[in-house]
């Protein structure tokens, strides 16, 4: 009997038919399935579970008396209990390394539609209204030769930095517990506090992944020391950030205007208040994807999957303390 994988949403269609020659699949596409009968029914069977964001937590665990691993198709996991799949022995995985480089373009290109306004113009002239003299209050900024900051300078933020520097020649701030002297020799990147990073950028960027630690860490005293003329982009999570206090700093002219790519609550709701502002560019959390990249993503976490169930390391373990298991 082939082991039973339960496969949950964004895992590519090539990846799954070569999943089918091994395992027996179940397939889920929508959020927050617990209660449903036919995904109740399989997690009691299920081996393996492969997909993107799907909330692993001890109420769905206590349901899953055979699971060995849960492979997340993104290199964020705050959607899984890490302690309580460890406790168990359940092995967890991540798709590190194959999205930095999509990802940092899109968050690039949010800072860049951003900074020049380009989703608001082009509006302007798909809706007739393009008016031969642009007027002042629909200029952008300027991007190149400007100081970007970084908070969260891992693989993501290396990635945007890279792009910064060489693309753009601006100089680089970054913040994170740990220096990393690889990028500082690289791009010329210069490490700093929080609230210094904050107050000296023009534009500033989260790439942190969502933690306890992380939670909120842009609220309305962050917002404060940032420059009024400067540009907030959240590539990250949206819970490591207050919507609310970033409402208020947009519209109370704190900061210039953001771009998120990320919200709280995913979809976010059609009334959230931000959406109602001029100064925000807003993405459908699409930093990873493309065609190839999700393919990528979606080859590692099979390759993840597959070794865990045939009791060999993942390549992206991340209760690395589970190993020899
Ligand atoms: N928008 C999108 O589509 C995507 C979003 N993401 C998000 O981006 C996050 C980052 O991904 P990636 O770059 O691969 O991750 P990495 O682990 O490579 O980098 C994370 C960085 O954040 C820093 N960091 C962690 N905690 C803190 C903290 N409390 N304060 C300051 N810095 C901190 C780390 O440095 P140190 O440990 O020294 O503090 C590290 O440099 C993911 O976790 C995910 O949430 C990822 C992919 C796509
Ligand atoms: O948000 C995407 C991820 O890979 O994490």
């Amino acid at each position: 009997m082939k082991p039973k994988i339960l496969v949950y949403m964004r895992v590519d269609d090539r990846v799954i038919k070569e999943l089918e020659k091994n395992y027996d699949l179940t397939s889920f596409q929508n959020h927050e399935y617990i209660g449903n009968r036919a995904f109740d029914q399989a997690l009691k069977e299920t081996d393996g579970i492969i997909g993107l964001a799907l909330k692993v937590n001890k109420e769905l665990l206590d349901l899953a008396p055979n699971l060995k691993i849960v492979s997340n198709v993104s290199v964020g996991y705050d959607n899984l209990d890490i302690k309580e799949l460890t406790k168990r022995k359940i092995m967890a995985t991540n798709t590190p390394g194959v999205l930095d480089d999509t990802t940092a373009d899109a968050i690039f290109g949010l800072l860049l539609s951003t900074a020049r306004r380009i989703p608001e113009l082009d509006h302007v002239v798909k809706a007739g209204k393009w008016d031969i003299s642009l007027q002042p209050d629909q200029y952008g900024v300027d991007v190149h030769h400007k100081t970007l900051g970084i908070i969260g300078m891992g693989n993501i933020g290396r990635a945007i930095a890279q792009r910064a520097h060489f693309g753009f020649g601006m100089d680089i701030l970054y913040h994170n517990r740990s220096r990393n002297i690889e990028v500082e020799q690289q791009y010329k990147a210069t490490y700093c506090e929080l609230d210094d990073l904050l107050n000296q950028s023009d534009f500033v960027c989260l790439m942190v992944p969502a933690t306890n630690d992380t939670y909120k860490m842009m609220s309305a005293a962050e917002f404060k020391k940032m420059k009024k003329t400067a540009i907030f982009i959240n590539g990250s999570r949206g819970k490591n950030v207050d919507e609310d206090a970033l409402y208020h700093a947009l519209k109370n002219g704190d900061i210039h205007a953001a771009g998120v790519d990320v919200f709280e609550q995913e979809p976010t709701n059609p009334n959230n208040p931000l959406l109602q502002l001029k100064n925000i560019v807003t993405l459908p959390h699409i930093g990873s994807s493309t065609t190839e990249c999700e393919f990528n993503m979606s080859k590692l976490a099979a390759k993840n999957l597959h070794a865990g169930l045939s009791r060999k390391k993942a390549p992206s373990l991340i209760n690395e303390e589970l190993w020899p298991i």
